[in-house]
Formats: C-alpha cells, structure tokens, sequence
C-alpha cells in the first residue's frame, strides 16, 4: 500500500473550495533533522495555511517534537528549510509570530509564577532590555486572561491550577503574544472532556481569526471533532489530509503498527524500523 505523501494545503482543500490559493503560514519543504545517528525527520514536506487547525499524530518517537521544534527554530535542520510567513524561524519566534503550549511533564510547575506573569512572557519580545512593562503589555495580558477564562485566577501560582486551566494559562500566553501560529504539545493530555471542549471553543475562535493552530495527541478518537487537517507523522509525512484520511485503518497500520517499539535509527537492527521503511 502506497502511502499519501501530498504534505500539501492544496490536499487539505475541501473539495469543491475554488477560492484563490492563500499563503501558507508555515512552509517545510524536504526537511530532515538528526540527532546523531537518530533520523527523528527524514524529508518532510509540508505547508499549513493560516486559520486551520491541524492534527498531528503519530507514535512515540516519530518526532512530532521535533516538528514543533524545527517550526520554532529551536533545531538546526540537516537539510530542508522551514519558513514562517516567509522568515527563518528563529526569526518568527523572536518576533512573536510562533507561541508554544508544552507538553505538561516539560514545565517546572512548582516555579513562583502566577498566571498572569506565564502570560505576560508572552509580551516579552515586545518589551525593551529592561523588560519594563507598559500599560499596552498590561492590557494585552487583562484581555487575553479574560479570553481564557482565568482572569479571576490571574494571581495563582501556575502549579495550583487544574490540568486544564494550565493551559488555558499557556493559551494566553499566545493570545497575550499576538502569535498568529499556536502550537499545542499535547493539550488535551490529563485535561477532562469540559475543559478539552473549552479549550478547542477557544482555539477554533483564534482559528477563524487567522491562527494556524497545530496540535499533537495521542487521542485519535477526538481528531475528527477538532481537526480541519491532519498531518500522519512517522519520521516522514504519511498523510496530510481530513482527519478520516489520516485515521484509515491502513495508514495507522503503518504508523502505530509493527516494529513500533523499535528504535528508529539510520541502522536499525534486523526488523526494526520495517514500518517506517515501509512507507518510503
Ligand atoms: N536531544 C535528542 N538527542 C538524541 N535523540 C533525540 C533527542 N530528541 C529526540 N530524540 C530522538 O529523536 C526521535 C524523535 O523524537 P521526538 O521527541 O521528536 O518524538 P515525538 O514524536 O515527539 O515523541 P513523543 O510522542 O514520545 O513525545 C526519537 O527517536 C528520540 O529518541
């Protein structure tokens, strides 16, 4: 079975749609990343316009992290390039084009931060080197905690909040920033169905405003209810389509399949490795 490797926007185009063709906010094109003798991106193509919100899936290990990674400019690729709006990523980021949401297990939640300082750092590429906060920054972080919900937990330490309202706090953080693409490292991770409701109300909001939204998760099932697109990552883009394209039982068979536990490696042992290979 041939893997769908389009890892294009025009894919993800409803049919039908003959709208003029927007420019992608996000272009990858031939990226590959290494760490070592560790192949976590081999060749991945692909584009995301502005207000859509994309899936991405795919096992432990496929390097959706570093996906995330390579969009922030926090990763030198080996080869390829990604573009934000047309800037060198690390540029975007510095510029408060990209904002983040980490994954839980990557933030020190007992740090002395309230909910309305994580949202202000958001406004800290706009500040000058004494980082003085200006009535404008006050302002952005009030209207983007009341965006979110937490306004009446602005002065909470972040660790005592709910999984939920943790990122709702990050979420902020962007709104606060002005990001224009939002990436969520798996949000909906520890968070109840409520707060996972009220937080895909808030990112389809930003969607409709122009934000590029990417999310990963490991829930499958709840990919159709939130995801415009989805992208199918395993080292390489198997699919980028409709969530149900990406959720076919063959491509996930590919993806999740055999051989999952395996190392991905440039020399993997004997066997391991088969599924990704399989899908070159
Ligand atoms: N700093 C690093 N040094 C060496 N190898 C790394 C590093 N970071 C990631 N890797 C490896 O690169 C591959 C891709 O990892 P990555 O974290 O991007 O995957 P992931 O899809 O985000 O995984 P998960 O779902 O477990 O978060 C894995 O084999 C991982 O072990």
């Amino acid at each position: 079975m041939a893997a769908e490797t389009t890892g294009s926007a025009e894919a993800a185009r409803p049919p039908g749609n003959t709208a003029p063709q927007q420019v992608p906010a996000i272009r990858i094109s031939d990226l590959s990343v290494r760490y070592g003798s560790v192949v976590a991106l081999d060749g991945v193509d692909l584009e995301l316009l502005p207000g859509r919100i994309c899936g991405l899936i795919g096992m432990n290990g496929s390097g959706k992290s570093t996906l995330f990674k390579s969009i922030m400019g926090l990763v030198t690729p080996t080869s390829g390039s990604v573009s934000i709006h047309g800037l060198d990523p690390a540029r975007a980021r510095s510029r408060g084009i990209v904002s983040y949401v980490p994954q839980s297990e990557d933030v020190d939640w007992d740090f002395p931060i309230s909910v309305r300082e994580v949202a202000m750092t958001g406004r800290y590429g706009r500040q000058n080197f004494f980082r003085r906060i200006r009535s404008q920054d006050r302002a952005a972080v009030d209207s983007a905690l009341e965006r979110v919900g937490l306004t009446d937990l602005a002065d909470r330490q972040i660790g005592k909040l709910s999984g939920g309202q943790r990122k709702r706090a990050f979420v902020a953080r962007g709104i606060a920033q002005g990001a224009d693409i939002l990436l969520l490292d798996e949000p909906f991770a520890g968070v109840d169905k409520r707060s996972e409701a009220t937080i895909l109300a808030l990112l389809r909001d930003l969607a409709d405003q122009g934000t590029t939204v990417l999310i990963s998760t490991h829930d499958l099932s709840a990919l159709p209810d939130f995801a415009d697109e989805a992208v199918l990552l395993m080292r390489r883009i198997l699919v980028h389509g409709s969530a149900d394209e990406a959720l076919r039982p063959e491509q996930l068979a590919l993806a999740f399949g055999l051989g999952a536990d395996e190392p991905l490696t440039t020399s993997p042992p004997s066997g391991a490795g088969s599924d990704a290979e399989a899908a070159r």
